[in-house]
């Protein structure tokens, strides 16, 4: 891991300034709308669930969401009962994160950050067992894929040398028209399945 950091150093940097400021902006206006405006969720749900990428996928890896995130329970229960493995991420320091099976929810504790993560007592799942990762995030090109996250750089590090598939469960107001400057270690997400709203069903 170390060493792959090092080949992201010689970038730039009015690059990497330009993307982050821009990143910034873009966060903080996308995160304002989240708290107004109510989500579809069983729009998202359903088409998840009608997915070969869902279907296909014996491991799954997702977040405990927060409030102003679409809520993962629904997608935890269906994958349990369907006899998925379901994964659950615990940050560390310096960006790290592991990913680690889901067994009862009084088995997690709450971070400082008010985020339900696995204790860390069992050993980590490992990257190659993985067959799915649901990726959180604020904000979504739809040019390109490009995610932006809470800006903790987690899933950027973990998903640079991860061989599975990823899925974002995007709100229409996470949806960005525009194309911004990415970071170079900006890692974009593979597939987007996207809210639909009321009549456009
Ligand atoms: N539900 C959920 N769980 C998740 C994520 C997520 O987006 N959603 N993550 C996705 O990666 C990871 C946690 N991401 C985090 C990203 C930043 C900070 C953080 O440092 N927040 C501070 C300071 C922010 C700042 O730099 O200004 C804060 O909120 O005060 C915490 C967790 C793993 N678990
Ligand atoms: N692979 C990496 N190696 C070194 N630094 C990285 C790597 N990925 C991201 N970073 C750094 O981490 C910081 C946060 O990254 P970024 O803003 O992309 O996070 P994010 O995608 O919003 O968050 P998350 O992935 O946790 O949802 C940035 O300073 C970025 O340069």
């Amino acid at each position: 891991m170390a060493k792959q950091n090092k080949d992201f150093e010689p970038r730039a940097q009015n690059l990497f300034y330009y993307g982050e400021k821009m990143k910034r902006k873009i966060r903080k206006s996308i995160l304002n709308l989240m708290k107004k405006i109510p989500i579809n969720e069983e729009s998202l749900y359903k088409k998840l669930f009608e997915s070969s990428l869902w279907n296909d996928a014996k491991t799954v890896a997702l977040t405990m969401s927060t409030d102003d995130e679409l809520n993962t329970m629904p997608i935890i229960e269906r994958g349990l009962a369907e006899k998925k493995q379901i994964l659950i991420p615990k940050t560390f320091a310096k960006g790290k994160m592991e990913f680690f099976e889901f067994t009862s929810i009084n088995d997690l504790c709450k971070t400082k950050f008010g985020i339900l993560e696995p204790n860390g007592e069992q050993e980590p799942i490992k990257k190659n067992e993985i067959d799915l990762i649901i990726v959180p995030g604020i904000a979504f090109s739809k040019i390109n894929n490009q995610r932006i996250g809470y800006g903790g750089g987690f899933y950027d590090r973990y998903l640079q040398n991860y061989q599975g598939k990823t899925v974002s469960l995007v709100r229409k107001i996470q949806l960005v028209d525009s194309k911004w400057i990415p970071e170079l270690t900006d890692v974009p997400v593979q597939n987007l399945i996207v809210e639909e709203i009321n009549d456009e069903k």
